[in-house]
This record gives structure tokens, C-alpha cells and sequence, in this order.
């Protein structure tokens, strides 16, 4: 057990940030706490490119703090532990998703819905309780409480599994929570992106009957042969909308951006349930005739706690699930985020930070 003395200083760390609104990301030189009695500390082998991580960078929600350093699907390998920590030791393969700290007391906290804790402590761009504001996993190095800190099984690749822990509990946690999970179920998925991609797999992995609902055709071989979807919507082809009407269990709208719910909720049976988990920066209109009518309902779902993220991991282990990803070296990211704008990605973009980000670049 690597027992790490607890040490003063700050450790110097290296990443890229973003110094404006701009979203232009260059390298960074910063510095992260020293390993705390309870904390893991990790070198990051791969950091997924979220879609969150461009609306932060833009200020899309208007609470951005600069200098920014994204990313919150990060994979690593543990250098450090705290004296007490329990679950980890040096060498194991681990990840951090979004959050690095909740206040522990709570009635969320204690549910373990810590994505719901009003103190929550998000992975970047938030001020951790010593004041210093926190840096995500685009950067060598990571330090978080072990409490926030999942285990990677041996079996699954680091670099696909890095996206599970944002997108992928932010998909598997809604399917469970509004009983999309059973078998016979018939679930829509929204928006055929990172999010939608893996909630297409873990809708399939529960047995439910999966049905995309996209804007662009040519993702239709791809979403049924490659991903497993049973069938395929064209949101813009009427003809199909109409004939899909009132057959759907619950969907998962993964969009990042402002669109119309109208022709979702029609798609739902009596008692569905549209759960919104994209977050546009604008309001979407909402008529509530056609909820009422059908006793149906629209909610919406953050991420997931700590032990449902690992019992995600785990599920995502037993049944192969991983991301399909676009590895790329770390001076390639911000062409990424240029691609992800426009959707050009399939699905996921993951920064290969062992093997490419050096302090010389
Ligand atoms: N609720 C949460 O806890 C949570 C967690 C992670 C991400 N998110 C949010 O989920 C959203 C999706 O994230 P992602 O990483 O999967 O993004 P992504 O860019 O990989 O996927 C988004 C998908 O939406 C589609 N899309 C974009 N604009 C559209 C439009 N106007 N109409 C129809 N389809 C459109 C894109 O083609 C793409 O397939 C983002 O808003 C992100 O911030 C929320
Ligand atoms: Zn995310
Ligand atoms: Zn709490």
C-alpha cells in the first residue's frame, strides 16, 4: 500500500486551458493539491471529449470560470494514495467523472444521489473547499477524494471506457430511474452523439427494443448494424413520425442544442416519459395539452451518484459495453471541439493524454 505522507505544497501539474470565451485551448501551467489523507492521487492516461466540455468552454452557461481546464471522463493510473484511503492502491486503473466533492450529509448525499447534493463540487471550473478552483482532465495528473473515484475492471480498455463516466452514467442512470430498464420495454433515443451512442448499447444491454430518433439519415446503417438499434427515425421525415405515434415506452433525449419536444412527446405511449438529459442554453417551448392527454410526463436527469456510476461500470463490463471513440493527440483538441460543434465525430473523441501531453508542446 503506497502510504503517501501528507505533504504542505501543491504539486506542479501541466494541461491545457482555455483563457476566454473564445474557447481556444493552449497549455497551461498550474498546480494541484498535495495528496490528502483520504485522496487518490492518478496520472491521466485518457480524458473524453464531452459535449459539456464545449459549452463550458464557450460560457454556454453563463458560469464559466477562466483560466478553464476541462474534461470529466478521466482514466488513469493511481501513483498516490492518502493513509486512509481504503479501496485503491498504487497501480490500479481508475476514472473520475464529473464531480470531485457533495457535502456528505445530505438527503441526496445520503440516497446516494450525490449529482443532486446542492454543495455539489463539479470536476472543473468550481471552487473546491479550500477555496482553489477546481481542473479537469485535460492534464498529466489528478487528485480527487476517494469517495469520488471509481474503479476501471481490469477487463475493459482505459481509453473507450474514459466516456462511461460522464456519458455513460448519464444515460444508464435515467434508463434505470424511470423503469426503461426491463425487458419489452420500447425506448427512444434522441440525438446519435456520445451520449446517444452508448444509451443505444445500455438500452439494448437492459433488453429493451431501441428506436433512434435523428435529424440525419445516413446515421441509420450505422445506429442499426454497428450499435444494436432495433429501429431507426428520421425526426424530419413526417411520414415516419406519424406512423411511430403513441408507441414508446419512455425516450432519452440527448440534443445539445434547442429543438422541438412536440413530436417526442407524440411518440410516447399513455404514461411515457421524455427525459430531457441535453442541455441547451435557451428555453424550449413546451405545450402541456398533449402531456395532459396522454398522462404523460417530462423530467430530466443529471449524471448519477457515486455507487450507481461504479454498479455502471460494472453492468458496462459484464456486457462489453464500451464508447466507440476517435483517439487524438492532445494539440489536436481544439480541431476537435470544431468537430464536435458540427457533429463530426463518431461518436467520441478521447485525447490520448500518457502518450501526448508533454510540458515541451
Ligand atoms: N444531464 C447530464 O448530466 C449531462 C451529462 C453530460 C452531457 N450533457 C449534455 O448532453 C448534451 C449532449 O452531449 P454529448 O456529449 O452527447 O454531445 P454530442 O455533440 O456528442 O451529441 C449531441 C447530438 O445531438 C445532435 N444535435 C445537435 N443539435 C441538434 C438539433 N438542433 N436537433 C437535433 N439533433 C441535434 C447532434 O447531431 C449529436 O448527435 C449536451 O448538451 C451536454 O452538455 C448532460
Ligand atoms: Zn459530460
Ligand atoms: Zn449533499
Amino acid at each position: 500500500m503506497g502510504q503517501a505522507p501528507e505533504q504542505e505544497h501543491p504539486k506542479k501539474a501541466f494541461g491545457w486551458a482555455a483563457r476566454d470565451s473564445s474557447g481556444v485551448l493552449s497549455p497551461i501551467h498550474f498546480s494541484r493539491r498535495a495528496t490528502g489523507e483520504k485522496d487518490v492521487a492518478f496520472k491521466v492516461m485518457y480524458c473524453g471529449i464531452c459535449h459539456s466540455d464545449l459549452h463550458m468552454l464557450k460560457n454556454d452557461w453563463g458560469s464559466s470560470i477562466y483560466p478553464l481546464i476541462p474534461g470529466h471522463e478521466i482514466v488513469g493510473v493511481v501513483t498516490e494514495v492518502g493513509s486512509k484511503v481504503e479501496k485503491f492502491k498504487v497501480g490500479d486503473k481508475v476514472g473520475v467523472g464529473c464531480m470531485v466533492g457533495s457535502c456528505r450529509s445530505c438527503d441526496n448525499c445520503a440516497s446516494n444521489l450525490e449529482s443532486y447534493c446542492l454543495k455539489i463540487i463539479l470536476t472543473y471550473g468550481a471552487t473546491y473547499y479550500d477555496g482553489t478552483i477546481t481542473y479537469g482532465g485535460y492534464s498529466d495528473t489528478m487528485v480527487a477524494e476517494e469517495h469520488f473515484v471509481v474503479r476501471i475492471p481490469d477487463s475493459m480498455p482505459l481509453d473507450a471506457s474514459a466516456p462511461l463516466l460522464c456519458a455513460g452514467i448519464t444515460v444508464y442512470s435515467p434508463l434505470k430511474f424511470f423503469g426503461l430498464d426491463k425487458p419489452g420495454m420500447h425506448v427512444g433515443i434522441v440525438g446519435l452523439g456520445g451520449l446517444g451512442h452508448v444509451a443505444v448499447k445500455f438500452a439494448k444491454a437492459m433488453g429493451a427494443k431501441v428506436t433512434v430518433i435523428s435529424t440525419s439519415p445516413n446515421k441509420k446503417k450505422e445506429a442499426m448494424e454497428r450499435l444494436g438499434a432495433d429501429s431507426f427515425l428520421v425526426s424530419r421525415n413526417e411520414d415516419e413520425m406519424k406512423a411511430a405515434v403513441s408507441t414508446m415506452d419512455g425516450i432519452i433525449d440527448t440534443v445539445s442544442a434547442v429543438h422541438p419536444l412536440m413530436p417526442l412527446i407524440e411518440l410516447l405511449k399513455t404514461d411515457g416519459k421524455l427525459v430531457l438529459v441535453g442541455v441547451p442554453d435557451k428555453p424550449i417551448e413546451l405545450s402541456i395539452f398533449p402531456l395532459v392527454k396522454g398522462r404523460k410526463a417530462v423530467g430530466g436527469s443529471c449524471i448519477g451518484g457515486m455507487k450507481e456510476t461504479q454498479d455502471m461500470i460494472d453492468f458496462a463490463a459484464k456486457h462489453n459495453i464500451t464508447a466507440d471513440i476517435e483517439v487524438i493527440p492532445m494539440d489536436y483538441v481544439n480541431t476537435a471541439m470544431e468537430r464536435l460543434a458540427k457533429a463530426d465525430v463518431r461518436y467520441r473523441f478521447v485525447i490520448d493524454i500518457g502518450k501526448t501531453l508533454n510540458s515541451a508542446s
